[in-house]
């Protein structure tokens, strides 16, 4: 019932509330969250027709791995003149960042590295956090992509609003650094443990006689189907799989990957749609949780049974998207129960597939990967285009999760990482349109309230309804529809009969043959029936002189004799034995057959007319 609450019974949000949110308070020009100096104060558009998707960009450092590489690449010695960019270098002094943030920290430019000459793309966004340099000035660490989206994803949540933040980009550009971070260093720590804590500190001040309770789910989506990282046994299947190193010694022995790949182990999760509740996910385990240390203690055992691999592009590399969700429940003044649902969403990584080296099953997965991501770029430009009628969200089970956060009640962001290697250029530039093409989509976030009472008789008017439809009866009605129906059409055919145009015959020729194609079964039928009859007649026959056979011996031994009619025999006859048997069965057969002629009766009657 948690599940299902959280989108009944909504009211439009007041303006005053509208105004105390971060995101209008950024509107008015007033300061939202903390930054770090010298980040301006964006403004996000928003039309009546709802509110626009955040957008920000992060760009990590670049990894030894990536410098080791291109200082030995040919391309390097072959850019002749650096632009002015070449003060953002890395520093290896081969190897140039070929992303640059743009100096009002609203966007960035893409600078291809084979045509050092052109000038950069560049790509608006609401954020734009440069971590590529710890020594910079502007240098975005964990804590201020916390303040700058995740303290305003508990303000909403807190208010009752949904919200959702999605990292997407590039394989190994830092989604899931970015999301989950190190749990175990307060520096480290990523926006997910950020996000906890705020919704349990901004909990603990709620005002005397206002209560709040959360509970988290966790999804992951692999090769398109979904699994419960919070369920028990799922778990237990996922630590025998895959020897995620954080799991398994080397003697573990693996077990048949195509028992997980086709849906083993755990619970199974169905997304569904309800006209009022929006799509949920049918069996998720919704745990209840009371302090950061009940979180960090479920995501842990829920990241041990993560799909995690090692690739060439990433040691530690996502091969699944993961939904981690907090349902925030508040009470207070019966006015202001609310309900809200926060998502983090840590997209598994793209790869091109011609370049990749992934092989066998983790080309398999890549392809998976490709295919749900490219599914969610055509959501997002079918919303773009306004055309909500045609969003093909239920293509895949990524994008029906994510169909609510997208097009309508939610306050969602979206991350793109970006890696600054020259080498990523291709990769960064398709992050950067989709980052485009996302900020354009509206959403409609409206308050989530509700009143306990409402709720309760909504539920219970569900489960009568539900009660009250059998499956039978709506099949009765069904058929007789279409007899209706086909009477309809058959009266209407009768009626032209006789004078129909010649365009017409061919119709109702056609309608002629179906009848007596029709009237052929029914004869069958009928042919089918007359046997059954002779037969019923004959075992008739045969017990009534098995009968008389009895009544002669009973009759020789002094018994008592009864006459002959065999249904009275069956209704009278009490005595054990073959004959109580043989009276029955003689009973029924009687009765099966007067069945059978009452049958053939009405059939030539039909034949006849
Ligand atoms: N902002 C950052 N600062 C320092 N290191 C980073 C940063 N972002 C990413 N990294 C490092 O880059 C590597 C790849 O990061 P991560 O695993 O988060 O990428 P990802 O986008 O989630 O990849 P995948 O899609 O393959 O799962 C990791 O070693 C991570 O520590």
């Amino acid at each position: 019932s948690f599940l299902m609450a959280p989108q009944l019974p909504q009211a439009a949000l007041a303006q005053d509330e509208l105004d105390a949110s971060p995101r209008s308070r950024r509107r008015s020009g007033r300061s939202a969250s903390p930054t770090k100096p010298g980040r301006g104060d964006k403004t996000p558009s928003r039309n009546l027709g709802g509110e626009k998707v955040q957008t920000a960009v992060r760009l990590r450092p670049f990894l030894t791995t990536e410098l080791v590489k291109v200082t030995s690449s040919p391309i390097a010695p072959a850019w002749p003149a650096w632009p002015a960019w070449e003060r953002q270098s890395s520093p290896s002094s081969h190897v140039r960042s070929c992303v640059e943030m743009k100096p009002n920290g609203h966007g960035v430019v893409l600078y291809d590295p084979e045509k050092p000459h052109q000038p950069g793309r560049e790509f608006e966004c609401t954020y734009a956090f440069d971590s590529s340099q710890p020594q910079s000035r502007d240098y975005a660490d964990q804590s201020t992509i916390y303040n700058c989206l995740g303290a305003d994803m508990v303000m909403h949540g807190t208010t009752g609003y949904n919200c959702c933040l999605v990292a997407y980009g590039q394989t190994g550009t830092g989604k899931t650094h970015t999301v989950h971070g190190d749990w175990q260093s307060q520096d480290q720590r990523g926006l997910l443990p950020r996000i906890a804590e705020g919704l349990f500190e901004r909990l603990a001040s709620l005002p005397a006689g206002d209560t709040g309770r959360v509970r988290i789910s966790y999804i992951e989506v692999y090769n398109d189907r979904l699994r419960d990282l919070l369920c028990t046994t799922a778990i237990t299947a996922r630590s025998e799989y895959d020897g995620s190193p954080r799991l398994s010694s080397p003697r573990t022995p693996r077990a048949d990957p195509h028992k997980f790949a086709s849906g083993g182990g755990g619970n199974r999760l169905e997304v569904r749609t309800h006209p009022e509740v929006g799509v949920y996910v049918e069996n998720l385990q919704e745990l209840p949780v009371e302090n950061l240390r009940d979180v960090a203690r479920h995501v842990a055992r829920g990241e041990r049974a993560k799909k995690v691999e090692r690739t060439t592009m990433n040691d530690r590399s996502s091969r699944s998207h993961t939904i981690f969700s907090f349902k925030v429940e508040l009470r207070g003044a019966a006015q202001h129960n609310s309900l809200s649902n926060m998502q983090i969403v840590d997209l598994a990584g793209r790869e091109n597939e011609q370049t990749s080296e992934c092989k066998d099953e983790r080309f398999r997965e890549l392809r998976y990967i490709n295919r749900s991501l490219f599914e969610l770029a055509n959501c997002i430009f079918a919303l773009c285009d306004g055309n909500r009628e045609h969003v093909p969200f239920r293509n895949s089970k990524l994008t029906m999760l994510l169909s609510d956060s997208l097009s309508s009640n939610s306050r969602t962001t979206l991350l793109a990482t970006l890696t600054p290697s020259p080498k990523g250029f291709d990769e960064n530039i398709l992050t950067c349109r989709f980052l485009e093409s996302t900020g354009r989509i509206t959403t409609q976030p409206v308050v989530n309230r509700f009143a306990a009472a409402e709720v309760a008789k909504h539920l219970q008017d569900e489960i009568a309804n539900l009660q009250s439809t059998k499956v039978e009866d709506e099949i009765i009605s069904m058929r007789l529809t279409l007899l209706r129906q086909f009477s309809l059409v058959w009266a209407e055919e009768e009626r032209r009969g006789s004078d129909q145009a010649p365009d017409e015959v061919d119709v109702v020729q056609g309608a002629c043959r179906q009848v007596s194609q029709g009237l052929q079964s029914a004869s069958q039928h009928l042919g089918r029936l007359e046997l059954k009859n002779r037969m019923a007649s004959e075992a008739l026959k045969e017990v009534g002189s098995k009968l008389a056979t009895l009544q002669h011996s009973l009759r020789a031994k002094g018994g008592i004799i009864r006459p002959a009619s065999p249904v009275t025999t069956v209704r009278s006859a009490r005595s054990d034995g073959e004959g109580d048997t043989l009276r029955r069965s003689l009973g029924l057969a009687e009765a099966g057959r007067r069945l059978s002629e009452e049958k053939v009766g009405t059939l030539r009657l039909l034949r006849l007319s």
